[in-house]
């Protein structure tokens, strides 16, 4: 994987003029595009298909999370989108993950499954507050070995975790991590931040960038200052 490639970009916009504006200033050869539920709710698979058509990856960021039957069917027809990566919530459980896995695997062609964790907005004390108390890591580590069990093929977790599951879980396993900020950068809403170069030198395979990139006043400058961070 080339330094570029590590890179997905959320396309988190209200509609179709101001994410396709960044688009086309992007390559395909420089990152890959991540659909989440604001975009996708506005315009549909027919916005990843134009994606596509332009030549991207995308990951389909709508982190499904039902009964075992319901996610399965989600994740088959994310498949028939031809979309590269999909996701859940791995508290959705051991059976729901594995009957995705056994639904995505009959098929002929099959996006990467991975989990989410715990989301990157919270801290040790908003998981208290949700009925978790501990450590974010801690948890993070409990998810990602349940996860790979039950058949992800990674899971999303902030940065700061990546070090402690590649430990744990080894080489094998994808590390998909928002979370993450240039030192220029705002952190707006996200707690459980790293630096682009600290996420890969934590282990971190793919680094999931919004605003940082498309809220910046040159969005094709911000990106190449990250590729240039990333290059060292
Ligand atoms: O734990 C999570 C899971 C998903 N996300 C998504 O990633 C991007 C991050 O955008 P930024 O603008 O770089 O903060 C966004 O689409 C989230 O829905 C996450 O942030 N944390």
């Amino acid at each position: 994987m080339t330094q570029s490639t590590r890179i997905i970009v959320a396309l988190d916009f209200p509609a179709r003029e101001p994410a396709l504006a960044l688009v086309d200033q992007l390559d395909p050869a420089r990152c890959r595009l991540k659909v989440g539920k604001e975009l996708f709710t506005r315009l549909g698979p027919d916005f990843v298909a134009t994606l596509q058509a332009r030549g991207f990856e995308v990951f389909l960021d709508l982190k499904f999370h039902d009964i075992p039957n319901t996610v399965a069917a989600a994740c088959a027809a994310a498949a028939d989108l031809g979309v590269w990566m999909v996701n859940v919530h791995v508290t959705g459980g051991r059976r729901m993950i594995e009957t995705t896995r056994e639904r995505l695997d009959a098929l002929p062609k099959a996006p990467l499954l991975i989990g989410v964790t715990v989301l990157t907005s919270l801290d040790g004390d908003d998981l208290a507050e949700v009925g978790c108390p501990g450590e974010p890591v801690e948890r993070v580590l409990a998810l990602a070995e349940l996860g790979r069990e039950a058949g992800l093929d990674g899971i999303v977790c902030s940065p700061r975790e990546s070090a402690a599951v590649r430990a744990a879980l080894g080489e094998d396993f994808l590390l998909v991590t928002p979370g993450v900020r240039p030192s220029w950068a705002a952190t707006g809403d996200q707690k459980r931040v790293m630096t682009p170069r600290e996420a890969v030198a934590a282990g971190s395979d793919h680094l999931v960038i919004g605003r940082p990139i498309a809220a910046a006043p040159d969005p094709l400058a911000a990106l190449a200052e990250i590729e240039r961070e990333l290059a060292g």
